[in-house]
């Protein structure tokens, strides 16, 4: 398949172009990332057929209008034999949230031939608007992506986990790995205006460097909540001189908020209200 898919929301046809209104509409930074673990769900929740999309569009009910984008992880479908469910949810998200992009977390890097059935994979099958994809094995890896001329291809960088050191920060020609996959998604590999780049919230120096070389390219940020990285920093570091381009992803920090039972609140309310909370918190930053 190459061109243009068939989505589209008026006038708004490409990923970047979705984002860019969702920021906008809802004012708003934040990525909602979509990790349905279902041990940690409501008791009533905890068993049958179906459950995982129940409580993911619980979640994206209450969350949608503080959101610029949805990250789903497949790991926490897959693992489950749950894969049905992410369909649904993604066509869920589709029908009824369609400002909203969604960012299919695969983290997928494989040769060319294989790589086209991932892209086939993300973008046929569950409908996503973006994938990330893993740089390690090089340019015919992402190239198949790219043949969907509007679909987001958001590429591994620097990575919130701490042994995203071991290769990422490598000194290649006296300049750390990670900075040389920013400069060659920038200058090479984004033929289609359409890339973005992964970097942790828990790095903001780093994030910094990025900003500096990638110009307005959106990032995907991940590493606030859960993980513990700073708001302020990351917002200083990764904004674009708009105060805009980055989707700053929060997880289990929004999806397992604790409901304040005083207030009556269910598991749904709490997650809009970290979210909320959340949204204010990036938007204090952004100037
Ligand atoms: O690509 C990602 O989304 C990702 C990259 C990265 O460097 N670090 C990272 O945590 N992630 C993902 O972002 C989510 C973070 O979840 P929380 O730590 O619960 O907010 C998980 O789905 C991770 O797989």
């Amino acid at each position: 398949m190459t061109g243009f898919s068939t989505q589209s929301i008026g006038t708004i046809v490409t990923f970047i172009q979705q984002l860019d209104a969702a920021w906008r509409a809802n004012d708003s930074l934040l990525c909602v990332g979509l990790d349905p673990d279902v041990s940690r769900f409501p008791q009533a929740l905890q068993n049958g057929d179906g459950n995982i999309f129940e409580f993911c569009k619980a979640i994206v009910d209450a969350t949608a209008s503080a959101a610029c984008a949805f990250k789903p992880q497949i790991a926490y479908f897959a693992a489950l034999r749950a894969e049905d469910q992410l369909e649904a949810l993604c066509a869920y998200l589709r029908r009824n949230h369609p400002q909203i992009p969604i960012v299919l977390d695969a983290k997928r890097g494989d040769i060319g031939s294989t790589a086209e059935q991932y892209a086939r994979e993300a973008f046929e099958r569950y409908g996503a608007d973006a994938v990330t994809v893993n740089p390690y094995m090089g340019f015919d890896s992402v190239a198949p992506y790219l043949e969907w001329q509007d679909k987001g291809v958001i590429v591994l960088c620097r990575t919130s986990n701490p042994g995203g050191s071991d290769l990422q920060f490598l000194q290649v020609d006296g300049v750390p790995l990670y900075q040389h996959v920013a400069k060659l998604v920038a200058e090479k590999w984004n033929r289609n205006g359409q890339c973005g780049l992964v970097v942790g919230a828990t790095f903001p120096e780093e994030l910094a460097q990025v900003r500096r070389l990638v110009g307005d390219m959106p990032l995907l940020v991940p590493g606030i909540g859960a993980q513990g990285g700073d708001v302020q920093a990351t917002v200083n570091a990764g904004k674009t001189a708009a105060g805009l381009g980055m989707m700053v992803n929060s997880s289990r920090a929004i999806l397992y908020a604790k409901p304040d039972a005083a207030q009556g609140e269910d598991f749904a309310a709490a997650a809009r209200r970290v979210a909320l909370q959340t949204r204010d918190e990036i938007n204090r930053y952004r100037g």
